[in-house]
């Protein structure tokens, strides 16, 4: 039988050995995000999360348009007129997963879910938006364009990309299915907000999520309160 051909680009491998801070040629090619289709979201299944915090449950959709797969965690009776303490928080497997300090995200995923339980009742909605919508190659492009002197946003616009390309046209759907038409949303960002809002979604509170904060991620948080419209005290204030 003859060996399979490897799935791995090798010559991918070479560049990932690389150790100095020029940025690989192979850097500027494009790594293709597909265009946002309107999304089709279908509920597929749940479990029982247990967690440091609370036992959630774990409810899997299906965006049938982008094949992509996103989940809610939810705790306690979501389905009454009660505005719901949310979460609307985006891939990163970075800060989530590998407690990076280049970003704010793990601790805020952590802080949410602790809300959350506190409370007896909530709900986070994950979405599979890596890189703010550009992927997670996409961003260790950008990051590697960060460590040679670009800003977040520079670096996104340096790669082709806008500052943001999230859309949130998912949630509705999401939220439909628990019965659930207005949060407490805990976010810094006026915009992801307004986007909500603009989905129909009800926000009668923004609930500030100031956690995470240290030296390796100061300048990317003033970056997003200058030029990203967030909300953010720094700690020199
Ligand atoms: N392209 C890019 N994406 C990043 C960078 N740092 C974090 N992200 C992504 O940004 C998303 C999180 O967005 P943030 O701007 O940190 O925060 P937000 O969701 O707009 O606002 P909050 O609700 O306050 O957290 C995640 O998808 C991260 O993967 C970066 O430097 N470049
Ligand atoms: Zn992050």
């Amino acid at each position: 039988m003859s060996e399979p051909s490897p799935a791995v680009d090798l010559l991918a491998g070479d560049a990932n050995a690389r150790t100095d801070a020029t940025p690989p040629a192979e850097s500027h090619l494009p790594v293709p995000v597909a265009a946002e289709a309107e999304p089709v979201i279908r509920y597929v299944d749940s479990c029982d999360l247990p967690t440091p915090w609370a036992t959630f449950r774990l409810h899997g959709f299906i965006d049938t348009a982008s094949g992509k797969e996103h989940v809610a965690l939810t705790l306690g009776d979501l389905d009454d007129s009660a505005p719901v303490l949310a979460r609307v928080h985006s891939e990163c497997l970075t800060g989530d997963a590998f407690f990076s300090q280049r970003c704010d995200c793990g601790a805020q995923l952590e802080e949410a879910l602790r809300r959350i339980a506190t409370e007896g009742r909530g709900i986070v909605l994950y979405l599979r938006q890596e890189g703010r919508g550009i992927g997670l190659i996409n961003k260790i492009r950008a990051y590697h364009l960060q460590d040679l002197g670009a800003d977040t946003v520079q670096a996104n616009e340096d790669l082709g990309f806008a500052a943001d390309q999230r859309h949130y046209g998912l949630c509705e759907p999401m939220l439909a299915h628990f019965g659930v038409g207005a949060l407490r949303l805990m976010t810094n960002n006026p915009a992801k907000v307004v986007a909500l809002q603009k989905l129909g979604v009800l926000i009668p509170e923004r609930i500030s999520i100031l956690v995470g904060h240290n030296p390796s991620n100061q300048r990317y948080l003033s970056t997003k309160r200058e030029k990203l419209g967030h909300v953010i005290g720094l700690p020199a204030e």
